[in-house]
């Protein structure tokens, strides 16, 4: 029997079966990993989205906190054809609703030919379609959520210390604690910062690199972090990612765009155009880089030719589209990491540098 209802753009509601029960609105969007949900689950970039697993069993091998990359789950709710009891009540923990039955596999080809789609959930033993039409109806758009920096920074800064090779401005735009320990693992302390964060804190803070964080919604609603890059840029390394690429290059002339349905997944195939390989990536973004303005394209996605990968060597500028952090995913762009200090080393033998 049917206790829960997904309505989506179009008119269509959906039958399931609740595993967390409440309702919830978002942005409909679907993963391809096949592992890794807890990690999936607490990235803030999710944050206003409704998460639709495409593999069909999710939760097989329990929750444990030590994978989780925020304090929090972030999507607003959970579609899968079978999730587990573990991972389910701790979604019901969480206060994050979650269903499944759902026939996932005609959900994602819907999402894939229409676009990522508004969505409204409700679930539980009094749960109707209309509560989940009504959740529908007060859904906004991706890019209506202006404040949505305010929802997943920290509001106080703080420092991960890593032996204090080097100093790292992370401008947390709703960054994964894996970036974070990336750094930290290399010998960098890294000072977590608010997303809107201003140049005079960042001029006090005198750091050898300023590295802007991954984040949900429209890179366009981050303006404090684009204007700090743009302030910075040429003074001292900007690294970006995800979110943090998007916002790099708009402070540098560039334009950003929405895709259709984005990428999400484990194995999105990434070229770098210098050497000619291609390694395989973990990805979870809906907007991207339209045009570079002043960064060169050195890296792009096989599958579909976007940017992967911009960088200035003028500027000392690098940022990835994708999670060289990894987690869930490969591990096979690790180095990144070592590029930005490698950029910060550079800059602290340069004559010029003070
Ligand atoms: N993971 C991210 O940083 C996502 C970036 C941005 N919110 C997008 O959807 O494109």
């Amino acid at each position: 029997m049917s206790d829960a209802y997904l309505a989506i753009e179009g008119g269509r509601v959906l039958e399931a079966r609740t595993r967390a029960p409440g309702t919830a609105r978002g942005e409909l969007v679907f993963t391809t990993a096949y592992t890794g949900y807890e990690e999936s689950l607490t990235d803030p970039s999710y944050e206003e989205q409704v998460l639709t697993f495409s593999y069909p069993l999710v939760g097989n091998y329990g929750v444990r906190e030590e994978r989780f990359e925020s304090e929090r789950v972030h999507p607003r709710a959970a579609i899968a054809l079978e999730l587990t009891d573990d991972l389910a009540d701790w979604l019901a923990e969480q206060g994050v609703p979650a269903i499944d039955h759902v026939d996932t596999r005609d959900l994602v080809t819907e999402i894939r030919d229409e676009g990522a789609m508004k969505c409204g959930i409700a679930a539980g033993p009094d749960a109707t379609p209309e509560d989940a039409r009504e959740e529908l109806a007060e859904c906004k758009g991706m890019s209506e959520h202006v404040d949505i920096g305010a929802q997943v920074s920290v509001e106080e800064s703080y420092t991960v210390e890593g032996g204090g090779e080097f100093d790292v401005a992370l401008i947390d735009c709703g960054a994964k604690g894996s970036i974070t320990s990336s750094l930290v693992e290399r010998g960098a302390d890294v000072h977590v910062l608010p997303y809107d964060t201003t140049p005079a804190e960042i001029e006090e803070l005198d750091p050898d690199v300023l590295f802007v964080s991954n984040g949900p919604g429209d890179p366009a609603n981050f303006e404090a972090a684009r204007v700090l890059v743009e302030e910075f840029v040429g003074e001292i390394p900007v690294a970006g990612i995800c979110l943090g690429q998007q916002i790099v290059a708009r402070a540098l002339g560039g334009e950003t765009e929405k895709m259709t349905f984005g990428h999400r997944g484990v194995n999105q195939p990434v070229r770098d155009l210098r050497s000619g390989k291609v390694v395989m990536t973990t990805q979870n973004h809906g907007y991207t880089v339209a045009e570079p303005g002043d960064l060169e394209v050195t890296q792009i996605n096989v599958n579909d030719d976007t940017p992967e990968g911009l960088e200035s060597d003028e500027l000392g500028v690098i940022t990835r589209q994708y999670h060289p952090e990894a987690n869930p995913g490969p591990h096979d762009s690790l180095d990144f990491f070592d590029d930005v200090l490698g950029m910060a080393r550079t800059q602290a033998a340069s004559p010029s540098a003070d």
